[in-house]
């Protein structure tokens, strides 16, 4: 039997408006954000997905927004586990700069290595490398048992710990990895089969 993986990168945060590294800093949803995160839930509604457990970091852009899916989905009173472990990857001393700022100081070529690359960390913070040691992990111990059971799992997270998850399903190489992509409230929705290899990825675009 094959489960259902649903990933969804939380809606636009304050400081992805404003353009500041977030990292584990904890800013809120902008309108947009919300209604990104309400749109998310919308979608996965019209597809008939019913999770039957979430996962979310500790936060608060990501919990706001699978409170937001869940709302859309009638599914509230769904259990739903916080975890550091799915955090947003730990931007170190870029956190709070602008990133425009920090590509006048060090340059476009070794900010997009900061911000892109797999094992290269920004000063005082985590790779993606770092962010995939504690996320893989965790979905390999917590998350991945559900899907294995058949059931569909909604995880609300970040750009780059997604990154991370995906980079892994996807089997893509630390080059590969560089151009990839996480849009803000777009659900990507996994089936895998049940020695867990990837059955289909859809991405649930307009
Ligand atoms: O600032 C951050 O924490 C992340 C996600 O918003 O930014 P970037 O896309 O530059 O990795």
């Amino acid at each position: 039997m094959s489960g259902t993986l649903i990933l969804v990168r939380h809606g636009q945060s304050e400081w992805n408006l404003k353009n500041l590294f977030t990292g584990w800093r904890d800013p809120g949803l902008t309108e947009k954000g919300h209604e990104e995160a309400k749109d998310a839930g919308r979608r996965l509604k019209a597809r008939g997905f019913k999770p039957d457990i979430a996962y979310t970091s500790v936060l608060s852009r990501a919990q706001v927004t699978n409170d937001h899916i869940l709302k859309e989905l009638g599914r509230e009173d769904l259990e739903t586990i916080r975890d550091q472990a799915l955090n947003e990857r730990d931007y170190g001393d870029l956190s709070g700069l602008n990133k425009d700022d920090a590509r006048e100081k060090w340059g476009e070529e070794q900010v997009h290595v900061w911000r892109r690359s797999y094992d290269t960390p920004p000063p005082g913070g985590e790779s993606l490398k770092d962010t995939g040691a504690r996320v893989w992990p965790y979905f390999l111990h917590e998350i991945l048992p559900h899907v294995l059971r058949g059931e569909t799992v909604l995880v609300a997270a970040h750009g780059n710990s997604l990154r991370a998850l995906v980079m892994a399903l996807d089997g893509l190489s630390g080059d590969e990895i560089v151009k990839m992509e996480i849009a803000t409230g777009v659900p990507i929705v996994y089936k895998l089969n049940a020695d867990s290899t990837v059955a289909s990825k859809e991405v649930l675009e307009d």
